[in-house]
């Protein structure tokens, strides 16, 4: 079963929250854990268990795991493994993009059946060209697996290079043109998919032919709620999976707490989207 379909079930059986995993320093304080691999380890699996078993996807952020070295990616796998194990789709932020050979690896490390953090889809970066993710987005068709492409990111900077124009329409928009090239003829919900943030206002952007999803991060630390995503989404809603990662992350570390908060929020935004 492909990827956008894996993730349009789920989301209708769990709701559109992408919870995000971030073990930030100042997280690990506030939860009274130590700023090493043995707090990272308990902040990431009280996520799990508080998590996995709740929302359709969770998304690690993988920089707050390898800043701990070989330690915080082993945490990291056990963290992929036991979301997917708990019932959890799993999406790797990595924002990978780098030219096509080497790209090749990167696809190898996280969309290969078999590779230690095999997850079920990732984040991509496609200021290399669009064309340089192939071997990615190859890769994740042959193995059931899915991508989100940067087009326009939640960060204020992102729109000096995004909203650039190329050709008679933004870089943004290309991106998003070929991600709908991408999922034309995927006979069914398509797997590539967008990230595109709850934060950046209006943004003239055409998804009518995107058959993908859409990755909206931002939601409470960045400033954006349901108000933002109707107005930023508009008709686009039913493809939009809000992301929030801090604002539910600061009720741990107690798993209940954490818990009640993901399902709030996730409420929330479900009536939102
Ligand atoms: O445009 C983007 C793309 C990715 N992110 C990532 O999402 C989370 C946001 O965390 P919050 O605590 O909810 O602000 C983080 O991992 C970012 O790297 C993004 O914010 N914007």
């Amino acid at each position: 079963m492909s990827f956008g379909s894996r993730l349009a079930a789920a989301v209708a059986a769990r709701g559109p929250l992408c919870a995000g995993i971030d073990p930030h320093p100042g997280l690990l304080d506030a939860w009274g854990l130590p700023r090493d691999a043995s707090g990272l380890e308990r902040f990431a699996l009280t996520c799990v268990e508080a998590l996995a078993g709740r929302v359709a996807l969770v998304k690690p952020q993988s920089a707050f795991f390898e800043a701990h070295g070989s330690r915080g990616v082993a945490v990291l796998e056990r963290v992929v493994a036991e979301s997917r194990a708990a019932g959890a789709l799993v999406l790797l932020d990595v924002k990978r993009g780098d030219i096509g050979s080497t790209m090749a690896a990167y696809a190898e490390a996280y969309l290969a059946d078999g590779a230690p953090l095999a997850a079920d889809a990732v984040t991509l970066s496609p200021y290399l060209g669009f064309g340089s993710l192939d071997p990615a987005l190859d890769l994740a068709e042959r193995t059931g697996r899915g991508a989100f492409v940067l087009a326009l990111t939640s960060n204020p900077e992102g729109a000096s290079v995004q909203r650039a124009a190329a050709g008679g329409r933004s870089v943004a928009q290309a991106v998003v043109d070929a991600a709908a090239a991408r999922n034309a003829t995927a006979g069914g919900p398509g797997s590539v998919g967008l990230v595109i943030g709850a934060t950046v206002g209006e943004h003239g952007l055409d998804l009518s032919a995107l058959n993908g999803p859409i990755l909206a991060p931002g939601i409470g630390a960045q400033g954006a709620g349901p108000a933002q995503l109707r107005a930023v989404f508009g008709a686009n809603l039913p493809h939009v999976l809000p992301a929030s990662s801090r604002d539910v992350l600061r009720h741990g570390p107690d798993v209940a707490a954490l818990a009640a908060a993901a399902e709030r929020v996730n409420a929330e935004l479900s009536a939102a989207v």
